[in-house]
C-alpha cells in the first residue's frame, strides 16, 4: 500500500518530501508504518503509566487507568467488553530476566532480537542504563518532548545489529550550528553543563564500543540528539480514550443509555482536569522512516493517527489530494495552529531550522510580527523556549 500512492521527491528548498502519485480521497489511509525504533518517554513511565516496552500499547485496563489516574480506585467502568485490553490481557508477558512488561511473546521477541538482549540487565535499578535514565529525567521535567531511552535504545541496537547505521543516514541532519541550537532548546539554559554530564556517563558505559564511538564525540551526540529533534514522531496510547471510542460506537444502547454514557465520560474528563490536567496518556517519540519524510505545513492535508493504540502509525488524508501535491502534516499541535503567523514561524525556526513559508503563512504575509496573545498568556510556554 505504501509505495504506490505516493513517491519521494527531492527539492532544493525543503529537502525530501512525500508527493502524491494519484488522487487521495479525504480519510483515506496514505501511509502505515511502524517506527525503526520507539521509546516511552522516562518521566511517563516514572509515573506509572503502563505501555508495552516494545510498541507502547497500554497494559492497564480502561478502568485501571481511569482509577489511577482520577486518583479514585472505587470508580466502574460500565460495558468492559469494549475495551481491548481485557481480550488481550491473557497474552501479556514479562522478560524473565528483568521483569519489564511486553504485550505478547512476539513483541518479547522481537525487543530481543533488536535491543531488549543489551538493555535487560543493564536496565534495573542502580545499573548502568538506569542511572543514565536517572540524570536525564533530572534534565528533562514533563511535558517531555525527547527521550533518553530513544538514544539508549538506538545504541543498543547499533550495538547488536551494525547495518542499523545505515538506517539512520535515512533521517534529515543539521549543520554544527543547527545542533547545538536544538539541543539548547531541548534541555534550556544550562545545557552545556548537561549534556556534557550525561555525555560523559555515556562514554563510561559504552567505552570501548568502536561501532558506537561517531556518536560518542562531543559532535557526535549532539548530533543524535538533533536527528532525533527534528525527525521524531510523538506517540500517544490511552486505555480510556480506546473505551470511550469504543463505547462511543456502540448501536445497542437506548437514548436514556447513551446520555447517562456520555454524562459519565464528560464527569472523568472534569475529574481528569483537576488530578493529571493534560496528562493523559501513554507518551513517547518514534522515528519512522517514511512518515519522517513528510514536510510541514499550518494547513496541512494529512494527519497522524494511532488507530492500533500502539506505536504503528497510520498517515490519513484530512482532504482530497490531486496527484503531484505535496503531502504535508502539522509539526504544530491545534493550539499552536491557532497562533499568529510570527509565533509559528519562531516555534519551527527554533524546533526545525526553517522558515515556514506555507500557504497559510502566505496568507498572512501582511500580518504584524506579534506574537499571539495566548503566547504572552502563557509565559509563552510552549511555542517560545528561550528561557526554557
Ligand atoms: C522530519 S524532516 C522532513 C523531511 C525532510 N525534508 C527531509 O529531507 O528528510 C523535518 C525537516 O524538513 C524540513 N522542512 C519541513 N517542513 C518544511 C517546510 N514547510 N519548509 C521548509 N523546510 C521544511 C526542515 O529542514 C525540517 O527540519
Amino acid at each position: 500500500m505504501n509505495e504506490s500512492k505516493f513517491k519521494i521527491v527531492n527539492t532544493n528548498l525543503k529537502g525530501r518530501s512525500l508527493v502524491a502519485n494519484k488522487v487521495i480521497a479525504i480519510d483515506e489511509v496514505i501511509l502505515e508504518e511502524a517506527p525503526f525504533v520507539c521509546s516511552q518517554f522516562s518521566w511517563n513511565k516514572a509515573y506509572g503509566y503502563l505501555a508495552c516496552e516494545n510498541c507502547m500499547l497500554p497494559l492497564e485496563t480502561a478502568e485501571q487507568n481511569v482509577r489511577r489516574l482520577a486518583f479514585d480506585p472505587s470508580i466502574i467502568l460500565p460495558f468492559p467488553e469494549s475495551d481491548p485490553v481485557i481480550h488481550l490481557q491473557q497474552k501479556f508477558v514479562q522478560c524473565q530476566e528483568c521483569s519489564l512488561k511486553f504485550c505478547s511473546t512476539e513483541c518479547l521477541e522481537e525487543a530481543k532480537f533488536k535491543y531488549h538482549s543489551i538493555m535487560c540487565h543493564a536496565l534495573k535499578p542502580n545499573q548502568p542504563f538506569d542511572s543514565i535514565n536517572e540524570i536525564w529525567k533530572k534534565m528533562h521535567y514533563p511535558p517531555e518532548t525527547t527521550s533518553l531511552l530513544l538514544i539508549l535504545r538506538i545504541f543498543a541496537m547499533v550495538k547488536l545489529q551494525p547495518e542499523y547505521l545505515n538506517v539512520f543516514g535515512e533521517f534529515c541532519d543539521r549543520s554544527k550550528n543547527d545542533d547545538l541550537r536544538i539541543c539548547h532548546k531541548i534541555l534550556g539554559k544550562k545545557f552545556s553543563e548537561q549534556l556534557s554530564n550525561l555525555h560523559q556517563a555515556l562514554i563510561q558505559l559504552f567505552q570501548g564500543e568502536e561501532i558506537l564511538s561517531r556518536f560518542l564525540t562531543v559532535e557526535g551526540f549532539t548530533q543524535l540528539f538533533t536527528m532525533i529533534g527534528t525527525n521524531s514522531q510523538g506517540i500517544g496510547t490511552s486505555p480510556f480514550a480506546n473505551w470511550v471510542r469504543n463505547v462511543s460506537e456502540l448501536q445497542s444502547l437506548s437514548e436514556k443509555q447513551s446520555k447517562e454514557l456520555d454524562e459519565f465520560i464528560d464527569t472523568v474528563y472534569a475529574t481528569f482536569d483537576n488530578t493529571v490536567g493534560t496528562f493523559l496518556n501513554n507518551e513517547g517519540s518514534g522515528l519512522y522512516v517514511t512518515q519522517s519524510k513528510i514536510n510541514h505545513s499550518c494547513k496541512p492535508n494529512a494527519e497522524i493517527r494511532f488507530p492500533f493504540s500502539n506505536s504503528k502509525l497510520q498517515v490519513v488524508a484530512l482532504r482530497e489530494i490531486k496527484p503531484d501535491e505535496e503531502i504535508c502534516i502539522s509539526y504544530l499541535d491545534e493550539c499552536q495552529l491557532d497562533r499568529s503567523r510570527y509565533s509559528r514561524q519562531k516555534y519551527l525556526q527554533e524546533n526545525y531550522l526553517f522558515l515556514c513559508d506555507c500557504e497559510k503563512c502566505q496568507e498572512e504575509v501582511s500580518q504584524a510580527d506579534e506574537t499571539s496573545d495566548d503566547d504572552v498568556n502563557d509565559g509563552d510556554d510552549n511555542m517560545d523556549t528561550d528561557d526554557d
